[in-house]
């Protein structure tokens, strides 16, 4: 099974999580287009669902198959979210972000009683680290910033530094207009500390690390989707 078929096999095993009624986030990436893509049957089945959306890409996809997204902000408390992700590690910790969606990825995640995170089987890891962790920086003073996050990645054995994303000859914008920087962490060994020690810093706006957030993972593969608990 290729990593597309497993994409879309917990793509559609997610929907089934689904109920009506639900006001639920759509994710981003090429994982969570395949959720949408099933989404939409339902809501074309007859389904009655509040959807909210992570990103312009997400949004744009949703309405091109009829689905009607609302503003996070008039919505309140979601009861689901389901989302992609680049690396799922033990206890479910993730790194996102290689799409440029984690700020407004983690908003609408935090914003969901329940997170479902869906991968093909290749993402799932024994140690995160070996997808290039994102760091989403303010542009005002950026070099100031890199500096600062440099020094916080010696402190946790990680000697490498913070390349900035670019698209074609210009910087990376994100949707909430900052920059994109990718760290090839190699491993992370502490990734709550890590975590803690980069948010803390003035100027980096989010990382996408994303831990305690996923209730349930779905994890694509020859024998069917495995379901992972933190
Ligand atoms: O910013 C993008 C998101 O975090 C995506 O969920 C993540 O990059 C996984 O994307 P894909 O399903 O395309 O591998």
């Amino acid at each position: 099974m290729t990593a597309d078929e497993q994409k879309k096999q917990v793509g559609d095993a997610a929907a089934e999580y689904v109920k009506d009624g639900m006001k639920v986030g759509l994710g981003t990436g090429s994982t969570a287009a395949w959720f949408v893509k099933a989404l939409a049957e339902k809501v074309k089945a007859g389904m009655k669902l509040t959807l909210v959306s992570t990103s312009i890409q997400t949004t744009q996809l949703a309405e091109s198959l009829g689905l009607v997204i609302k503003d996070i902000n008039d919505v309140g408390v979601l009861d689901l979210c389901v989302d992609g992700a680049d690396e799922v590690g033990p206890g479910l910790a993730l790194i996102k972000g290689g799409g440029a969606a984690l700020l407004r990825e983690k908003l609408i995640w935090e914003q969901a009683k329940s997170c479902i995170v869906i991968a093909d089987a290749a993402k799932n890891v024994p140690l995160l680290g070996k997808f290039p962790l994102p760091i989403e920086v303010e542009p005002f003073a950026w070099k100031g910033t890199v500096n600062r996050i440099s020094d916080v990645l010696v402190d946790f054995d990680i000697n490498m530094m913070p390349k900035v994303r670019m698209k074609g000859e210009s910087h990376w914008i994100t949707d909430g207009g900052n920059l994109i920087f990718d760290v090839a962490c190699g491993a992370i060994h502490e990734p709550a500390g890590l975590a803690h020690e980069l948010k803390s810093l003035t100027g980096v706006v989010d990382h996408g690390l994303f831990l305690d957030l996923a209730d349930i993972a779905l994890i694509g593969g020859e024998d069917g989707v495995t379901v992972l608990h933190p």
